[in-house]
């Protein structure tokens, strides 16, 4: 049976750049830790992250959504660890910290949308993440795994890295504290920071992809809107 104690069952990892957090975000946090049976989920915003531009929101504002997004959740918990770093937020190097913070037993779990995943041979020392950490990876509409498909539809490379990584029963990730490769089915939710920007640049309604009071602080703070 795993450990659901906060402090030593495994714990899920999702960063992004929540430009802003939406339900997707949300959901992909909260189906991770319901179907994988995770103790907590970790919240990561990026500060800089390293494969597309400047985030349009600052890091304090992406932040403050972030935990108002989480609040009153006891599964997720926010970690500003990389958010205000100047340097670019890789994940092997976050991935580093937590091991050494959470010690060499722990079983860590980052968790992806099938998007992320499929880009990760471009991800700086990519072939490093297996050894700090477990990957979940969910299904994502708009993107090709998973399903009966996966992972027959991924780059020769990734799917070399992944060979003999693959399990889809999630106990596998209580049993070690890395390197297992575990997909997932959340539901589909079309939902992405880019529709949500554009929505309030074009003067339009985002009301029910995201929560309300992350909603309201869009509009408190002049978010995303023309200048
Ligand atoms: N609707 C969704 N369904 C499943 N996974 C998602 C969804 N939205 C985001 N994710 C995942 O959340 C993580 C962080 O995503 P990110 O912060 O880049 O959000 P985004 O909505 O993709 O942003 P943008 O539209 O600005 O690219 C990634 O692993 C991504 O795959
Ligand atoms: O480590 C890398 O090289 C790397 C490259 C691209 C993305 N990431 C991480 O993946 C997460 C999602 O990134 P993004 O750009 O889709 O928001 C976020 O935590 C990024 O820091 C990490």
């Amino acid at each position: 049976m795993p450990s659901n104690n906060p402090d030593t069952g495994a714990l899920g990892l999702l960063g992004g750049t929540f430009d802003p957090i939406h339900f997707g975000h949300l959901r992909l946090a909260e189906e991770a830790r319901e179907a994988l049976n995770l103790a907590q989920v970790a919240l990561i915003p990026a500060g800089r992250p390293p494969h597309r531009g400047a985030p349009q929101s600052p890091a304090v504002d992406r932040l403050e959504m972030v935990r108002l997004a989480s609040a009153g959740n006891p599964g997720l918990v926010v970690d500003a660890g990389e958010v205000f770093a100047h340097s670019k937020s890789y994940t092997v190097l976050t991935l580093e910290r937590l091991r050494a913070q959470h010690g060499p037993d722990r079983p860590l779990v980052l968790i992806l949308g099938a998007d992320a995943f499929n880009g990760l041979p471009s991800w700086h020392r990519w072939q490093d993440l297996f050894a700090l950490a477990h990957i979940a990876v969910a299904n994502r509409p708009g993107f090709a795994p998973h399903g009966r498909r996966w992972p027959g539809t991924l780059s020769p490379e990734l799917d070399a890295a992944c060979a003999g990584r693959i399990d889809t029963d999630p106990t596998v990730l209580h049993q070690n504290p890395a390197g297992r490769v575990v997909p997932f089915d959340m539901t589909p939710l079309a939902i992405s920071a880019s529709l949500i920007r554009d929505l309030i640049h074009g003067g339009h309604s985002a009301r029910y992809l995201l929560p309300d009071p992350v909603l309201d602080y869009i509009g408190l703070h002049h978010l995303y809107r023309k200048t």
